[in-house]
Parts: structure tokens; sequence; C-alpha cells
């Protein structure tokens, strides 16, 4: 099998598009897997250049074979994308040429076989014409309330560490972790974190898990082993699925409640056909996962990172406090008709999930032999979507590509690809607004109440785990502002 890598290579190499020799068997994941323990070896100088730590493989190789490259996972090539319009043609393709890449049998258990995430063809659609109902603007306006009551029980806390002293220290990443686990179990669940703390700590070690696996190269017949890790994953879903049944029992009779996003999950729609459609319970056992999964570490993570950025850029946190300050007073509580007024906060947002995407790239996988610009993909070749690197590129966005400058979403884009934390297209985030809305929220709840600076003892470290996250916490001083 040898020669059909080593075909495959040629082939690309006759349309220009070069790369790392293949290797046999391992093809470049060894040396892939030596460049992230390399780069998360040690901190990093407080830039956001951070593409070199969080994609380091491709950093170092698209310094030697171009923006396009060709890789190697085992005998698969992989080609990593960071042109607008290929990925533009990607994720618009609606001739099923892509799919997404699908699990294996020791990755799927982190969102279910049954979840959006990893559904193709007509089962995605039935998905996701319920969870796009779920998810409507009216509903996440609905859920405000919730949100801020959230947000205020954990601005409580922080008064009671903060224990009448003038400043204190958090790390804002733990604090944002339990906060989101809390508003996903309200809106999803109508319950609270403590009840659904149990599935996330079970998720967490899923996630180790599942990366573990997302690293190697799966061998057939290797799920049925059962080896400690394997243990362990069906170990961890048994126990996730039953708790999450069990939620489900508790929370789901609430039927009526149109907000609560599980009992939206159990009602039935009209299909397009006129038809009542239903999820069935593994269906919507899978989806809970992936709410779980999404809505905590995404949202969690972009918050963390708009508050380190906002602590380095006292002009810009106050510029949002003054914003806070105007559309809703120095402390009344944030409304969901007053959102849209928050032209700053939203511009904040926006440049932070520029420069520290959560999700860093997005992958597809070729169906068929398929057209793609002047290159000519084969069947099967696995694409890298490569956000994180078009976020960051200078003749995008120009010299200070990798500054901080909200100021420059009052430009409108020239590319539509040239921003996608959400990813574009059919398979857009389902949670977007919910996650946009969320972070306008209590970033305007935190800052109407405290001025914020770095920690000396902050390390900047980011590291891709999953989603993009700062690998020695996030330590912040806060001061509390009398009004
Ligand atoms: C800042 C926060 C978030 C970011 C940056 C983010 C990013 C993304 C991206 C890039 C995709 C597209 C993946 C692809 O095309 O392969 C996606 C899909 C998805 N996201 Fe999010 N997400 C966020 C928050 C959320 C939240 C809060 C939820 C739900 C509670 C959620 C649920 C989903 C689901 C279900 C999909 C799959 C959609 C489909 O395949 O049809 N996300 N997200």
């Amino acid at each position: 099998t040898i020669w059909v890598p080593l075909r495959t290579q040629t082939h690309f190499q006759k349309q220009g598009l070069r790369g790392p020799a293949y290797r046999p068997v391992v093809g470049t994941s060894a040396e892939i897997r030596r460049m992230f323990a390399e780069a998360l070896s040690k901190p990093f100088p407080f830039h956001h250049n951070i593409v070199q730590r969080v994609a380091p493989f491709y950093h170092q190789w698209s310094v030697m074979y171009g923006k396009n490259f060709v890789y190697w996972f085992g005998l698969k090539p992989r080609v990593a994308i960071s042109d607008p319009d290929m990925i533009k043609e990607i994720l618009f393709n609606s001739g099923g040429s892509f799919r997404k890449i699908p699990f294996t049998p020791l990755t799927k258990y982190l969102l279910g076989d049954w979840g959006l995430v990893g559904l193709e063809g007509d089962k995605w659609a039935f998905h996701r014409r319920i969870v796009n109902q779920a998810f409507n603007m009216e509903r996440v306006k609905s859920w405000v309330p919730e949100i801020v009551e959230s947000t205020m029980k954990m601005l409580e806390k922080w008064e009671d560490v903060r224990g009448g002293r003038e400043e204190f220290e958090l790390d804002v990443h733990k604090e944002l972790h339990l906060l989101l686990g809390d508003v996903i179990s309200r809106t999803a669940f109508g319950s609270c974190f403590e009840e659904g703390k149990h599935v996330f700590d079970l998720q967490e070690q899923q996630m180790h898990l599942f990366t573990k696996a997302a690293r190697s190269i799966y061998i057939p017949g290797f799920r049925f082993l059962p080896t400690k890790s394997n243990r362990e994953r069906w170990r961890l879903d048994k126990e996730s699925s039953e708790s999450i049944r069990t939620l489900i029992a508790k929370n789901g009779k609430n039927k009526g409640d149109s907000r609560n996003l599980l009992s939206l999950l159990m009602t039935p729609y009209k299909n397009p056909d006129g038809e009542d459609e239903k999820l069935g319970i593994q269906e919507v056992i899978d989806e809970c996962k992936t709410f779980y999964f999404a809505g905590k570490e995404t949202t969690a993570n972009l918050l963390t990172w708009v508050l380190l950025l906002l602590a380095q850029h006292p002009e810009w946190q106050s510029k949002a406090r003054e914003e806070v300050f105007r559309v809703f007073g120095d402390n009344q509580l944030p409304v969901a008709e007053n959102l849209n007024d928050l032209k700053n906060i939203t511009m904040i947002v926006n440049e932070t999930l520029r420069l520290y995407p959560p999700a860093t790239m997005i992958t597809r996988q070729a169906t068929k032999k398929v057209k793609l610009g002047s290159l000519e993909i084969p069947a099967d070749a696995q694409l890298y979507l490569m956000l994180i690197a078009i976020h960051h590129d200078t003749e995008i966005w120009g010299e200070d590509a990798h500054e901080f400058n909200p100021s420059r979403f009052l430009e409108s884009r020239r590319h539509s690809a040239s921003f996608i934390p959400f990813g574009l297209g059919p398979r857009i985030c389902a949670g977007q607004t919910s996650a946009v809305v969320e972070a306008k929220l209590a970033l305007a709840l935190i800052i109407q109440r405290y001025s914020f600076r770095m920690s000396p003892t902050y390390v900047h470290g980011p590291m891709l785990f999953l989603t993009l996250q700062p690998q020695y916490g996030a330590q912040i001083i806060f001061t509390k502002i009398a009004n």
C-alpha cells in the first residue's frame, strides 16, 4: 500500500501542491506530535501571533511549502488549506463532494453517533431543522434572564472572594467554565450546574481520550480490545448517557415550557412534506452531549480570551464600560432589547474571535474525486481548513494582523471567508447566536462592576485542546468600581 501514498504525492506535486515527504505507515504524524510537544513545552511571549504555538505544523510547513500544502495522517493525505476562495467553495458545496470526517469507533464517544456534529445527509437535515427551531433569535432572547441570573450568581461569589478588599485575583478560565456550565444546564434542561456537573466531569475525561484517539492512527478492530483506555471510554459513555437519561426523565416533563431546549428536542415538528417528525431517545441523548460540550467549552474559552485581552488593553476596557453605562446604566441588569446597541462590545468580541478562535480548524473529507479551484483532490483525502491562519493572514488583515484592534470591524470585510469563527454555509455553528448573546451579557455585567488588569502571575500559553485555551490559566486582578 506504500505505492498509493507515493502515487498521490506525485499527483499533488504535479499540480504544484507540495509538502513534507510521506513516511511509510505513520505518515507525518510523529513529526506533528513532536512539533506540538515542543511548542507546548515553553511559555510564550505575550503577543498574539499564535499560529506557531497553536498549529506549529502549519506554521513551519506553510513557510516551506506555501499556504496550501499536503501532509500525511497514516496512509491518508491531508491537505491544509488557507485560501478563502477554496474554503468558501468547500463549505458551500451542495453537490455532496465533501463530508465531515467520520468519527472513528474510538472518537465517537464524545459527541455520540446521533448528534448533529457527526451526522450527514437526510439524518443531518432532520436534526438541523429541529435544532434551528430551538436556537432561533426569539428563543435565545428568552434565555436572557437565565443568563443574567447565572452571571449574577457568579459575581456574588466573586464578592465573597473579594471580602471587602479593594482588589482580588481570580483564574477566570475556571470561573467561566463553571458559569457556562450553569448557563447551558439552565437553558437546555431548566436545571442547574450542580445537576449537570456529573456529565461535565465525565465529558472532561472523555475529551482526553478523544484527543488521544484523534492523534493516533486507528487500527481496525482495535475498538473491541479491552485496553485500559477503551474500558474507560465505554464506562464514561455509559455513565454519561445514563446521567443524561435521568436528567431527561426529570426535566423532560416540562413539555409546555417552550424555552427549554430539551422539551423542544422532544416535541414533534412538521417536516417540509407536512409530516410529523420526532427525535428518538438516543438521538436526544446525543444532542444533549453535543450541547453540553459545544455549549460550554467554546463559549467559556471565548470569554476567557475577551477578559485577558481587555485586561491588557485598558483603553478598550474603558470604551466598553462607557458603552455599558450608556446603554444599561451603571447598575441596571441588561435586557435583550438593547443588546444590539453594544457596538464596541460587538467589535471586541469579534476581534477576540479573530485572534483567538475557539475552533481553530474545520475539517472535511472528499467523498469522491473532486476539482477544487485548479486542484484535483482524490477521493477520501482529508481537508484541514485553517481558519486560524486566515484570521492571522497579513495579506488579508494588513501588517497589524496580530494586533488587538477592534476598530478594524468598523470596515466591511472584502471576503466573506476571511472571518469564519463559526464556520460557513449549511453547517455553520447552530449555537452561534446563543454563544454571542452569552458572551456579551456576561462581559457587560462584569465590566459594569469591576475594572481589571493582568496578574503578574499570568503566563501566556495559548494551547489547542479540542478548543483554544490558556495552558496556564487566566489570572486577572479585579478592582471593584464604586457605583
Ligand atoms: C464561541 C462559541 C462557539 C464557536 C467558536 C463555535 C464554532 C463552531 C464551528 C466552527 C462549527 C462548524 C464546524 C464545521 O463546519 O465543521 C460549529 C458547529 C456547531 N456548533 Fe458551534 N461554536 C460555538 C458555540 C456553540 C454553542 C453555544 C452551541 C450549542 C449549544 C454550538 C453547537 C454547535 C453545533 C450543534 C454544531 C454542528 C452544526 C452542524 O453540523 O450542522 N456551538 N461551531
